[in-house]
């Protein structure tokens, strides 16, 4: 598995990083277990904490630097790129301001005697990222971990190592001590020899079934927790009661967001059938007409795919889409020229014999649906092995949120775009994986969570 730069605006190929060796692997986990048994992590929270601090400080001083990096490696608007280098930033601050809160003792009451739960840390943990946000994954994992008392040592996609290098280097000017957190250009052979070493103690994924699978398989047989981010094949239900124009406008941006690329983003469009015409005629004008080109231009809305192989990937699920019936509204084919371009796509008649009907587009295309009513909404937003989250627009804030109620995702959003935030918990249900991330919930995921009893004198 090489580690390389290479621009998707226009495949070039502008550095490749060496491989980390088995040495290295051992030298990385012998240092972050030192690390977790030293009073770093078992003691004190606020140093741990400051680091976090500084590290947002250091992040905002450098944002555009940054957001360029990410552009030039994985294919995103700079302005996506720069709302990423922000968030990342408000994470760390959001658990440096908010992690002594968390991590608190809880009295219980217990007619046993005093009793109380504790938080600690339970060890080094790993870490499998995907490119797509390319530092906000590595810090959803981070920040918690850090405050937590866990040291982490992270592979992340084999796309993007200019991140991934330029991360680590952040995480120790902020002071960081060595061990806290481990970049590691490896295999998934050496990912999997690092879950089954008995220094490490869970694995946190991000990315596909196929991965999650993997690493989950190996974390159960050697008994470490994992948690798993993977796809999704989000619904954005449309009722009759909506404000269309709204719809459309949202349903454009999250379908063409990090030319999407994004596990929680618009991908089923489930219209109902007052509506469907007039939505799709609207959504169809703006699919068509939207700014294509290099992502490092302020005027493009619709920036390349991450690598050559997602625009071969994609476009082969496309037309096996079509020749199992579906109907091509619009697009459906790579663009033309230098860079990994797909044209916007907008894919009707889908229907459920169509192996298209439970696939995820990780790429800029819609699949629409039309329904007669709420219940039918809800039930072919079900009808799904994915549940990561979705979204309902209606003007009856009431009738939506019964939607929501009855989705099976991790997450629905009502009259605007599933997005992130610091205070919100992200994860989902059935085949979108399992745990949470962020939030107070994301920073339970790898603490011993310790009853403490003193029995009635
Ligand atoms: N739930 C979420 O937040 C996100 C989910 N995804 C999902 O990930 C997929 C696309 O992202 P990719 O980076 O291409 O996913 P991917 O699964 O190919 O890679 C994700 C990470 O796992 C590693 N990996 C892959 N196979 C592995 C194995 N057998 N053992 C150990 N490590 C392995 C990769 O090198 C990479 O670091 C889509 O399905 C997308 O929906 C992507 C981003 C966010
Ligand atoms: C908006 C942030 C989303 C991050 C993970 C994803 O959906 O791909």
């Amino acid at each position: 598995m090489a580690y390389q730069t290479i621009n998707p605006t226009t495949n070039e190929l502008l550095k490749t990083y060496a491989n980390h060796t088995d040495a290295d692997i051992e030298a990385a986990l012998d240092t972050a277990h030192k690390l977790y048994k030293s009073q770093w992590s078992k003691g004190p929270i606020q140093p741990r904490l400051q680091v976090l601090e500084r590290l947002a400080d250091l992040i905002d001083a450098r944002k555009e630097e940054l957001a360029r990096i990410a552009t030039v490696e994985m294919g995103k608007l700079i302005s996506d790129a720069r709302d990423e280098v922000w968030i990342i930033a408000e994470i760390a601050r959001y658990y440096a301001r908010n992690a002594e809160k968390f991590l608190a003792p809880s009295k219980i009451d217990s007619q046993l005697g005093e009793a109380w739960v504790e938080n600690h840390p339970i060890g080094v943990l790993l870490a499998v990222e995907p490119w797509n946000f390319p530092y906000y994954q590595l810090m959803r994992v981070f920040a918690p971990a850090i405050a937590a008392g866990n040291p982490v040592v992270a592979k992340h996609a084999s796309i993007v190592p200019h991140c991934a290098s330029v991360f680590e280097e952040l995480v120790n000017e902020a002071g960081a001590p060595k061990g806290a957190w481990k970049n590691l250009f490896i295999t998934s052979t050496q990912v999997a020899n690092i879950i089954a070493d008995e220094r490490v103690q869970g694995a946190a994924m991000t990315g596909s079934e196929g991965a999650g699978s993997a690493i989950a398989a190996q974390a159960g047989k050697y008994l470490k927790k994992s948690t798993l981010e993977m796809g999704g094949n989000d619904v954005f239900v449309v009722l009759d009661d909506a404000d269309l124009e709204k719809a459309v406008e949202i349903g454009v941006f999250s379908r063409l967001h990090i030319s999407g690329q994004e596990c929680i983003c618009a991908k089923r469009f489930v219209l109902h059938e007052n509506i469907a015409d007039e939505f799709l005629a609207r959504f169809t004008t703006a699919m068509a007409t939207v700014t294509i080109g290099d992502p490092l231009d302020e005027s493009t809305k619709l920036g390349p795919l991450s690598s050559a192989e997602a625009v071969k990937g994609l476009s082969k699920q496309v037309e096996r889409a079509l020749q199992n019936g579906a109907t091509l509204h619009l697009g459906g084919k790579a663009i033309a020229g230098k860079g990994n371009f797909f044209e916007p796509t907008i894919l009707t008649d889908v229907t459920r014999d169509n192996p298209a009907y439970f696939e995820e587009f990780f790429g800029p295309v819609a699949q629409i649906y039309v329904v007669k009513s709420d219940d039918e909404a809800v039930e072919l937003a079900n009808d799904s092995r994915y549940g990561l989250a979705g979204a309902v627009f209606s003007q009856n804030i009431e009738r939506a949120k019964s939607l929501a109620s009855r989705i099976e995702t991790g997450a629905v959003w009502i009259n605007t775009f599933a997005s992130t935030a610091p205070e919100l918990p992200f994860g989902g249900v059935k085949r979108s994986g399992y745990g949470r991330e962020l939030s107070e919930l994301g920073i339970k995921e790898f603490v011993n969570q310790k009853l403490v009893l003193v029995a009635k004198s």
